[in-house]
């Protein structure tokens, strides 16, 4: 007789737009008792996953899933990170980048079926100013929009998008000096990104060829753009083609140093977080145990309704920058 393997399941309850009540009877009717002991927690708090989650790495459970989005993900990946516990995740979250990159199914009883399955990759993570992230981390634009979002209250993606047309109506570039090793270069950037794993969340690709397992962040400069190009990086975005944008520089390193104009945000796997003007991030190679999704099918990654919207509303933050300035009623706003 083979011994059952331990899981803990970690609910978000507030993640995502969804009511919580019926995630953990769903999970329940879908674990395979013949080979699992399980148990699930709601979390009462923001920070209180990886408390959770840090118990169970020193009681040496396998695997710790976290119900959630990205945020419930870094609590819990930044808990088990460097341990044998593996972590799981089910998504439900708004954006879910993680579980979209790694071809999670997002139906809840699905997913629990790949946790069944428990094939364990070892991953890579990543980590910004000594905060692991294993999503994406950014400035610029990015940590701007990350901030306002948390600020917003309300979850989900429709907030998500009415936070981008209304700041990106007056986003103003920042100059940042960036070394990678190679050397050190000045950028007049809108954003600048670091992808582990290849999008944002929805399926906003910034960094298509991010891979998990290469040892490598992505780093994408997003340099300031004007009314013509932005309708191509949308598209480009949804595409899995922004490397390929001429507004676009993108490389793969082990590390950067970014100094930028003053202290400011950050974001870390979306939620925002202050540091100075200095930043390090950096690519921990084959840190983190993962159950990864053996039925994926990689080649059939599709485009789905939410990115056609975003590309639309992006339009129209585009429409409403060339405009209003014509109309000389926002005299604040920053036109390039
Ligand atoms: N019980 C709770 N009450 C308040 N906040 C919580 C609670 N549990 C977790 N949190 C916090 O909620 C935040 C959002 O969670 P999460 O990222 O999982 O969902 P989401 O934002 O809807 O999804 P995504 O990041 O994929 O868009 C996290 O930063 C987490 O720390």
């Amino acid at each position: 007789m083979t011994t059952k393997k331990h899981i803990l399941f970690i609910v978000n309850p507030i993640s995502g737009t969804s009511r919580k009540q019926s995630v953990g009877e769903s999970i329940g009717k879908a674990v395979d008792g013949t080979r699992f002991d399980y148990s699930i927690v709601a979390t009462r708090y923001g920070g209180h996953a990886y408390e959770i989650a840090c118990e169970a790495v020193r009681s040496g459970l396998d695997a710790v899933v976290a119900v959630g989005g990205d945020g419930t993900v870094n609590e819990v990946g930044r808990a088990v990170a460097g341990s044998a516990t593996a972590l799981g995740v089910i998504p439900c979250g708004s954006g879910n980048g993680l579980a979209r990159h790694l071809m999670l199914p997002m139906d809840v009883r699905k997913a629990v079926g790949v946790v069944n399955a428990f094939t364990v990759h070892e991953l890579d993570y990543g980590v910004i100013n000594s905060m692991p992230f294993f999503c994406t981390c950014g400035m610029g634009f990015d940590a701007f929009i990350s901030m306002k979002f948390a600020e917003a209250g309300r979850r989900g993606p429709i907030t998500y998008l009415e936070n981008i047309l209304r700041e990106g109506l007056k986003y103003k570039p920042e100059t940042y000096e960036i070394e990678d090793g190679g050397g050190t270069f000045l950028n007049k950037a809108f954003l600048i990104s670091c992808a582990n794993a290849s999008q944002y969340g929805n399926n906003a690709y910034i960094a298509p060829q991010a891979s998990m397992s290469d040892g490598l962040l992505d780093v994408v400069v997003m340099e300031p753009f004007g009314v013509m190009e932005a309708p191509q990086l949308s598209i480009d975005m949804f595409n899995k083609t922004l490397d390929k944008n001429p507004n676009i520089k993108t490389f793969k390193t082990e590390r950067i140093h970014v100094r930028r104009e003053k202290a400011g945000f950050v974001h870390v796997d979306g939620d925002p977080i202050m540091t100075g003007a200095d930043v390090d991030i950096a690519v921990v190679n084959k840190g983190i145990r993962i159950i990864v999704n053996p039925y994926a099918e990689k080649a059939r990654r599709r485009p789905s309704a939410m990115q056609t919207a975003f590309s639309v509303f992006f339009n129209d933050i585009i429409n409403a920058r060339a405009e209003w300035p014509r109309r000389g009623d926002r005299p604040g706003l920053h036109e390039k």
